[in-house]
């Protein structure tokens, strides 16, 4: 669950409880000469989340957050993360579409996509009911929710 503080001079901070996947993007990170930008966090998130909370100054500083981590979290990630972008900064969560089973019947969905699909509706559904945000639901890949923070 990687989330960015903007590009430039900044830092970015990334959150994943399994190092081996920013590893994965390593060469990729060297071959931009953006490594030493980079806070990389090997944590659950949300412990996560709220340590970059107890710092006063991370309040309302984000001007991006990429979550893409376990879906059962997205509303509490979604709390948390409300709290670190500024007002007019960009929340994007991957994976809305689950992979086009919001948009099916439960009794026409595999089993191992029941328990991810149930908790990406709620979250759909909540963030659809969430005034202090406005949403695009890009349909690329599995999803990509685009929310800009309106207040
Ligand atoms: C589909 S991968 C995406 C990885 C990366 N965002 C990317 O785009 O390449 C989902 C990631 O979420 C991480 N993850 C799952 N549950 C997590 C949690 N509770 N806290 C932090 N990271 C978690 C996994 O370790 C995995 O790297």
């Amino acid at each position: 669950m990687p989330s960015r503080r903007c590009i430039g001079d900044k830092l970015i901070v990334a959150i994943d409880v399994n190092r081996e996947f920013y590893e994965i993007g390593k060469p990729v990170i060297r071959k931009a000469q953006v490594e030493h930008k980079i806070n990389f966090i090997e944590s659950e998130a949300i412990p996560a989340l709220d340590k970059l909370l107890e710092d006063p100054n991370n309040e309302g500083s984000f001007d991006y957050v990429f979550v893409d981590a376990d879906k059962i979290n997205y509303l509490n990630y979604h709390e948390k993360v409300m709290k670190l972008v500024k007002v007019n900064g960009i929340i994007v969560y991957d994976n809305t579409l689950w992979y086009g089973s919001v948009v099916k019947s439960e009794d026409s969905v595999p089993e191992t996509l029941k328990e991810g699909r149930s908790s990406v509706l709620k979250f759909n559904k909540s963030l659809a009911s969430d005034s202090r945000v406005k949403i695009f639901m890009a349909p690329l890949g599995d999803g990509l929710t685009i929310c800009m923070r309106v207040c």
